[in-house]
């Protein structure tokens, strides 16, 4: 084998065992990889990212203290945070959930006995009274979806801006945590000027506080 071919074939190998795989640039790339990725986990994998986040948020939101939370209902693909909803409201802590608007704004009501119906996107939202963006000022932890997360907290999210805006419009921050897979925390996102970083990240195996962030 000539040894150009030889390196090529090393190199490739050394890629694939990278943490991040084969780092992607763009946050288009960033998205469609996270999507194939989400895509192929099987119900198993699910279910076991499901109990592995209901332990970590569990621990996260009682080492704080927290009475009131806000948190996302997950599409099949994302990180399910189901059972950690289950385990606050027995708990008597109140979930606030978003509600999509059309101007890509966030409204808010809390997940009671009314339960839940389908929203502009297919995703489940609670029914109840809406309430602006400025009620997640007064929670005590903001639990919120990501694509991906970078070692210096910057977020990714679908692009749509939901969540930007949100983070934006806030007077007062609580600490935000975003809620991704393990293969999601990637060493760099290239961030935009409005990118708000969250003060921690939330994998199956790991709850990580951002050092450039109060929290
Ligand atoms: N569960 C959940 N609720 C949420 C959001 C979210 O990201 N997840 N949002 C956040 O802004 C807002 C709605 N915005 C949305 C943003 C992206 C997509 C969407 O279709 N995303 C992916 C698929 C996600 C996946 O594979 O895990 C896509 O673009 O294909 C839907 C709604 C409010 N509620
Ligand atoms: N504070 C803001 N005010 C108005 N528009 C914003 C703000 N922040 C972001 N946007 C707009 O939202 C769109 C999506 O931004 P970006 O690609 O950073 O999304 P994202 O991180 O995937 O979004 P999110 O998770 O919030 O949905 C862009 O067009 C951006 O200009």
């Amino acid at each position: 084998m000539p040894t150009n071919q030889r390196s090529e074939r090393s190199e490739s190998r050394r890629d694939t065992t990278q943490r991040d795989g084969v780092q992607p640039r763009t946050k288009p790339q960033i998205r469609a990889t996270v999507r194939t990725s989400r895509a192929k986990r099987s119900l198993e994998a699910r279910q076991r990212v499901r109990d592995q986040l209901t332990a970590q948020l569990i621990s996260l939101a009682t080492q704080r203290n927290a009475k009131a939370v806000s948190c996302y209902l997950p599409t099949p693909g994302e990180p399910d945070t189901t059972g950690f909803i289950d385990w606050a409201r027995a708990h008597n802590i109140d979930v606030f959930l978003p509600i999509s608007r059309e101007d890509r704004g966030l409204d808010w009501a809390r997940l009671g006995a009314a339960g839940t119906t389908t929203g502009l996107h297919g995703i489940q939202e609670p029914v109840g009274e809406k309430h602006s963006g400025e009620i997640l000022s007064h929670l005590d932890l903001l639990v919120i979806p990501a694509c991906a997360v970078d070692e210096q907290g910057m977020r990714l999210g679908w692009g749509l801006g939901y969540y930007d805006r949100l983070l934006a419009s806030l007077n007062t921050l609580p600490p935000v945590f975003a809620v991704i897979h393990d293969d999601e925390l990637l060493a760099h996102i290239p961030a935009d000027t409005h990118d708000i970083p969250v003060s921690g990240v939330i994998t199956p195996t790991q709850t990580r506080l951002f050092s450039n962030n109060p929290g």
